[in-house]
């Protein structure tokens, strides 16, 4: 039995395979259409400081952008921002960058602010912003580095430098937030808007 019953599979404007995956385990029937936006132009263009709305504006882009080359679908767009304090950051470039970033945020409390659209028509129907408190471990540059080299260059697809579903949870000695927010997509709410469009069947 599908779960999916909407009259067509989801549009997922992402490259993500997280959110991929995501998706694919809770049965959703979709197609990803990465959309190609200038996310830091976007961002600049916007004057927005805080990190939650940066992230809703980001997602509801990419969700319009694709949204409006596939009439008539629903299309889900994500981002997240990492924010530590007034500095964000995003996916680190090359193992240097990775392990900079995580010589700031060892010892520190980041926030991770995951944001989600739906748009139809270039409608947006739904959006959600969920945000989750990552406390991470002090790390020096001997554990930084063990780190790395035992995750690889699978870190530099997340905006942390972690894949806290993998060995990343060895850099936390706490997390509090939801699990799929911390993956960057808040699934709960967004399963919960789908039921409500009768788009899924449990
Ligand atoms: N597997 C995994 N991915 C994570 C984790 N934390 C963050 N990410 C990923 O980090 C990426 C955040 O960067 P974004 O700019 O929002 O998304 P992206 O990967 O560029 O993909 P688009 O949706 O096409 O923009 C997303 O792919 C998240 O799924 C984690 O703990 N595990």
């Amino acid at each position: 039995m599908t779960i999916w019953c909407g009259v067509q599979p989801l549009i997922l404007a992402s490259q993500s395979l997280a959110r991929r995956e995501l998706l694919a385990n809770a049965g959703i029937t979709f197609d990803a259409v990465p959309a190609d936006i200038d996310e830091r132009g976007i961002q600049q263009k916007s004057g927005l400081k805080a990190p939650g709305e940066i992230a809703a504006l980001l997602a509801e882009r990419k969700a319009a952008f694709i949204s409006l080359r596939h009439p008539g679908r629903y299309v889900l767009g994500a981002d997240q921002i990492l924010a530590l304090g007034d500095r964000m950051f995003s996916k680190p470039v090359g193992r240097e960058q990775a392990a900079e970033q995580l010589a700031i945020l060892a010892g520190r409390t980041h926030e991770l602010h995951s944001a989600l659209a739906v748009v139809c028509d270039g409608a947006t129907l739904f959006s959600n912003v969920s945000v989750a408190h990552m406390t991470m471990r002090k790390l020096d540059d001997v554990a930084i580095n063990a780190y790395l080299d035992a995750a690889g260059d699978k870190v530099m697809t997340s905006v942390g430098a972690y894949q806290l579903e993998g060995l990343g949870v060895h850099l936390f000695e706490l997390i509090e937030g939801d699990h799929f927010t911390i993956l960057g997509l808040p699934l709960l709410p967004l399963l919960s808007f789908l039921r409500g469009e009768e788009m899924i069947a449990i």
